[in-house]
């Protein structure tokens, strides 16, 4: 069982330049939940009390999933945690030796001390708590082997091990989370980011060696890069991997769209799984190809994420996209002129940087056969 924790009201407001309203972030948690989401991290009750309150409010939705807080491992945003009547929460404390100096004056001991008073408060309290390795990736893995022994002595849950500033690659996360798990200490979720487009990939990656959940954000929101994307690891999980969801097509492509709005970020149109042309088929050999199969060049079909497939009549274009467009209007074209037709086709869209709709096509091929 991989469970996908998604982080889209906590790193993925962390992006730069974004703020989420109340009204979008109860919105945002319902869909995530509708569209298959097992956990979600919502928000940093340190930030104080509008981000308590909207907490509150994301509580009081009564999902029938986890909603952990994001925190500081300190008894002040421990106790902000418990105040606002979370039952699940991160503790986050930094693991590389470069983040323990800025943070921590380089004590380990220190460190080692205040993990195991917040830790121990959180179970008192009958929390569940993740451990949140920050810098893990520039950890050494046997600090992190001692965090997680401690973590586990002391009854914590999970150890989220985070690639805080993206730079894994899916081999190096294969083989640390590989090492990490097979001591069955803690499970492990991993959190990537995208620094180096390897976001999504890298959380796979640490679910093939063994991690049993990811932290994900909506179109890969986040700091900087961002993170793994929910949309991605989703599907990547549901089709290549056989987890069970019933993703709602019709909830992702309402879900994508409220964050892009409550965000401000367009989507890309050759996004994975969302982006609005990655159904659209324009080269001839392609479309001559799904004209005889529908899976010949799609992974999945558009409708399973809320798209439609589209055959543009443009540069690449071959006589089967012609002859779709035409027949669609009634019409039985000569496959001669047809060939004679793709010249002209390409000169046009490539002057105008258009492609042409079926109407113009019509139009074209009428002409043809006047001349
Ligand atoms: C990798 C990540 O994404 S971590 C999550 C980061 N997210 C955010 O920062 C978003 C929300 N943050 C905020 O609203 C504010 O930063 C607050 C409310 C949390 C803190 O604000 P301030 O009190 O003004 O502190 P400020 O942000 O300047 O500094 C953070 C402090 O926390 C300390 N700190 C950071 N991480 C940890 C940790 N894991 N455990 C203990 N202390 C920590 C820092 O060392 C610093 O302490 P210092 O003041 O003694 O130098
Ligand atoms: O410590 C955590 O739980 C996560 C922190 C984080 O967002 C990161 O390391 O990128």
């Amino acid at each position: 069982m991989f469970l996908i924790n998604d982080t889209t009201l906590r790193d993925g407001e962390q992006a730069p330049y974004v703020a989420f309203n109340t009204k979008e972030k109860l919105d945002i948690a319902k869909k995530l939940f509708e569209a298959g989401a097992d956990e979600l991290e919502v928000g940093i009750p340190a930030m104080g009390q509008k981000e308590q309150d909207d907490l509150k409010e994301i509580l009081a939705l009564n999902l029938p999933i986890r909603i952990m807080s994001w925190n500081r491992a300190t008894l002040n945003d421990l106790e902000a945690s418990i105040n606002c009547g979370l039952k699940a929460v991160d503790l986050s404390i930094p693991v590389s030796d470069i983040l323990i100096d800025v943070k921590f004056g380089g004590d380990k001991d220190k460190l080692l001390r205040q993990l195991e008073t917040v830790v121990l408060e959180a179970k008192k309290e009958g929390l569940f708590v993740c451990i949140g390795g920050e810098d893990s990736s520039r950890a050494n893995l046997d600090f992190l082997k001692e965090i997680m022994s401690l973590g586990k002595s002391i009854g914590a849950d999970r150890f989220r091990y985070c690639d805080t500033v993206g730079i894994l690659t899916p081999q190096k996360t294969y083989k640390n989370i590989k090492e990490l798990s097979s001591l069955k200490l803690l499970d492990i979720e991993m959190h990537t980011h995208n620094d180096f487009g390897m976001a999504t990939a890298n959380a796979i990656s640490g679910f093939e060696a063994g991690a049993m959940s990811a932290n994900t954000t909506v179109i890969g929101l986040g700091e900087r890069a961002g993170n793994a994307s929910f949309e991605q690891v989703l599907m990547s999980l549901t089709r290549l991997f056989g987890k069970n969801v019933d993703i709602n097509s019709e909830k992702l492509k309402s879900l994508i769209q409220s964050v892009s709005l409550a965000s401000n970020r367009r989507i890309d149109t050759n996004l994975p799984i969302i982006g609005e042309y990655i159904f659209a088929h324009e080269s001839g050999i392609h479309v001559n190809g799904m004209m005889k199969s529908k899976s010949a060049y799609e992974p999945f079909t558009p409708n399973e994420v809320g798209l439609q497939r589209a055959f543009p009549i443009g540069k690449h274009s071959g006589t089967s996209t012609l002859l779709y467009h035409l027949q669609a209007m009634g019409i039985n074209p000569d496959k001669k002129r047809l060939q004679e037709l793709l010249p002209i086709v390409r000169e046009i869209v490539t002057n105008r940087k258009k492609v042409l709709d079926s109407t113009e096509l019509k139009e074209l091929y009428l002409c043809s056969l006047d001349i």
